[in-house]
């Protein structure tokens, strides 16, 4: 059972932050993954905060067994030594059945607590997940002095978590968002595939046959075959899940890291559909991810005229022949709002966006 509504925002423990009413939407149209015990990969942190809106150190998959403590205690040592500016720090520990999740959480929120702003949890099935990692954080957080709660983004990878998905969504204040979790998720739902996101060439719907002139169906002749976007269903209901909650939903990895199309359309699909932003596992990506997740210039100044022409937002214009009202004009309320904060934060943004008042 979930707590009744008069306790739903109380600190879960004695000296915890008191948890938002409202999570913030800062702007993560990448969440750029690094394993923190890779040199290689953690020499380059320092130089990618401003150029990323998401930093995540990633302690669980990707991270071999034999690793775990020296990325931990690598995400410890850089996040003491970096200023992170407008970049936010967030990190994936490991799930809360391995035997690093317990450490994982203790040693971070302690040690670092006052820098992380989102923890993202791993293989959540339901609510049960969400409360326990929701209580420990609150004890954590008071034993660490902390003034602000740390969020909690859960990853929906397996068919229980997405059957819950609404619960999970409630389950917690803390709640910032959902991921799609593409590669476990198909296991978990035995899947025939074996990629990580993106499409499939054998699942598509092929055209009709043709017919002669006796109306006999042409089955041997060529027909157009259109791939499908295996991810539709998870991802709308991702979407319908975190917007009835107020939260955010990203796409997710796609490891196919040479297509950068691919990768782009992908994206873009999830985009479309109300995702705020995706993953991005190697640096090649965060151009991709913050091209799709920006609204492009075209959309935003027609935005503002639908706006500007709707005045108080009732009735019903004629704008290139197409009909405005309001529910169009929420529409562009949407795209406006999100090309504002994000031109609040990348100066290139704004500097494009700026541009269309000029020209109108
Ligand atoms: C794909 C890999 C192996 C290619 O790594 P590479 O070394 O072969 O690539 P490269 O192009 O040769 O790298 C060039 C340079 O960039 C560096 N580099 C490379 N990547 C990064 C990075 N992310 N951040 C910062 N630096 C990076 C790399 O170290 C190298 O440095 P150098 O020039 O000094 O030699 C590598 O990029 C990587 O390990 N990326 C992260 C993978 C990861 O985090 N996977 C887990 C998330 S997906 C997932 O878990 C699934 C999910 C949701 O759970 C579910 O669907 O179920
Ligand atoms: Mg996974």
């Amino acid at each position: 059972m979930t707590r009744p509504a008069k306790d739903f925002f109380a600190p879960l423990a004695v000296g915890a932050p008191t948890p938002l009413r409202e999570i913030p939407a800062r702007p993560s149209r990448a969440i750029h993954f690094f394993d923190p015990g890779n040199e290689k990969m953690a020499a380059k942190v320092p130089d990618m905060v401003g150029t990323v809106d998401v930093l995540l150190g990633n302690l669980e998959d990707a991270v071999k067994a034999e690793n775990k403590e020296r990325s931990r205690q690598g995400l410890v040592d850089i996040a003491r030594a970096t200023d992170f500016g407008p970049t936010q720090l967030w990190t994936r520990v490991n799930s809360l059945d391995s035997p690093w999740g317990l450490d994982d959480l203790v040693t971070l929120v302690t040690e670092i607590g006052d820098k992380l702003d989102v923890i993202m949890v791993p293989k959540v099935q339901g609510a049960e997940d969400i409360h326990y990692v929701d209580r420990l954080l609150a004890q954590l957080e008071a034993k660490a002095g902390l003034d602000r709660p740390i969020l909690v983004h859960a990853i929906l990878e397996t068919a229980r978590g997405v059957a819950n998905v609404e619960e999970i969504c409630g389950a917690s204040p803390r709640m910032q968002g959902l991921s799609l979790g593409p590669a476990d998720l198909a296991a978990d739902r035995r899947m025939k595939t074996t990629r990580v996101g993106g499409g499939h060439p054998g699942y598509l719907v092929r055209q009709d046959p043709t017919r002669d002139d006796l109306g006999v169906p042409q089955y041997d002749a060529e027909r157009t075959t259109y791939q499908q976007d295996l991810w539709h269903y998870t991802i709308a209901r991702m979407v319908d899940a975190c917007a009835m909650h107020g939260i955010y939903p990203y796409y997710g990895p796609f490891g196919d890291i040479k297509d950068v199309q691919a990768c782009e359309d992908q994206f873009r699909n999830a985009f479309l559909l109300g995702c705020v932003g995706a993953w991005s596992l190697h640096p090649v990506q965060i151009a991709v991810a913050n091209k799709v997740f920006s609204p492009s210039v075209e959309d935003v100044a027609h935005a503002r005229r639908v706006i500007a022409a709707m005045g108080d937002g009732t009735g019903a214009v004629m704008i290139d022949g197409k009909m405005e009202d309001d529910a169009s004009v929420k529409q562009c309320q949407v795209m406006v709002a999100l090309a504002d904060e994000l031109a609040a934060i990348d100066p290139e943004l704004k500097k494009q966006y700026d541009a269309i008042e000029l020209e109108a």
